[in-house]
């Protein structure tokens, strides 16, 4: 850890801290999250393993960086060293326009919405656009917390990436994979984890449709007091419209997102044929 200067904690994830740290041979900003696996019993281990080693093999613009990770076994941590985004989390963005009753511009929640499906396509298909190096990897966990900025500037040129793989899992066989238990409110859980189905790529999507809506109306598109309650709001998959300002590709967007048929959700293959979402990659890049 000589390598590396300490720098302020900004903030405390599932299995520890994490803080700012600079680089000392070029000054660079990073990220140290640091996991005390002491408390960890054997299948979260295993998991922690199989996280850190999706993040070091995600090489994606849109795709939080993974630099290294350094093992301190004395004391039981792990440290994963990954790129600092200067324009924090989408959770604050919304919070902040929630708080000052403005509404996120649409051409803002466009370059979003592009950037993740472009940073889901690398996690579903990976570079090749199929699986044959790989199998698909699946986020599991997309909600606002988990979306960074680079910059907090929010412009054409801001990147999005897409972050902290905690509950990703590397799906060799997608009938294999039954739901997990979740942590926190489950928001953003789709029809199919709540009927303990297979989960798969369509469930991200649905995870991102409920993002894409909750930054169009600052709110998420299900909500109850209890978490049976919430079930049966996500299983009839009724929504409030969104405000009249947006327009209707965004609507028809939303609605295909979160749709309860997975089958009937596009896959990341589906939009980035889509013509909008064409000309969002390109204005980015
Ligand atoms: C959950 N949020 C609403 C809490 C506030 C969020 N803003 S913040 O933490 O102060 C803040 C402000 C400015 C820049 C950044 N950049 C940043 N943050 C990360 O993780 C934040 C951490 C995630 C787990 C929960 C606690 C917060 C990164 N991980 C990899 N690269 C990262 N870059 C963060």
């Amino acid at each position: 850890m000589d390598k590396y200067e300490l720098l302020e904690v900004i903030g405390s994830g599932s299995f520890g801290m994490i803080r700012k740290i600079r680089r000392k041979k070029d000054n660079k900003i990073l990220v140290r999250k640091e996991i005390d696996f002491r408390k960890m019993n054997e299948k979260e281990r295993k998991q922690l393993v199989t996280e850190v080693n999706i993040l070091r093999d995600l090489h994606h613009p849109n795709i939080v960086k993974y630099y290294e990770r350094i093992i301190d076994k004395e004391n039981y941590l792990i440290y994963i060293i990954m790129e600092y985004c200067e324009g924090g989390d989408l959770a604050v963005l919304i919070q902040k326009c929630r708080k000052e009753k403005t509404m996120i511009p649409e051409r803002f929640i466009w370059l979003v919405f592009s950037q993740l499906i472009l940073a889901l396509h690398e996690c579903h298909y990976g570079s090749k656009g199929d699986n044959s190096q790989r199998p698909a990897i699946l986020h599991r966990d997309l909600k606002p917390d988990n979306v960074f900025l680079s910059s907090n500037v929010i412009n054409s040129y801001t990147h999005v990436k897409l972050g902290d793989f905690g509950l990703a899992r590397v799906i060799d066989n997608p009938e294999k994979d039954f739901a997990q238990t979740y942590v926190g409110t489950p928001y953003y859980m789709s029809p199919e984890l709540i009927n303990e189905q297979a989960y798969n790529n369509k469930s991200d999507i649905w995870s991102l449709g409920c993002l894409i809506y909750e930054l169009c109306t600052l709110e998420p598109p299900f909500q109850a007091r209890t978490q049976i309650l919430l079930a049966k709001k996500i299983k009839e998959g009724k929504i409030l419209d969104i405000p009249k300002e947006y327009s209707q590709d965004m609507r028809l967007l939303i609605k295909s997102m979160l749709n309860v048929s997975q089958s009937k959700r596009p896959s990341t293959i589906d939009f980035l044929k889509n013509e909008k979402v064409r000309f969002c990659i390109y204005e980015i890049n």
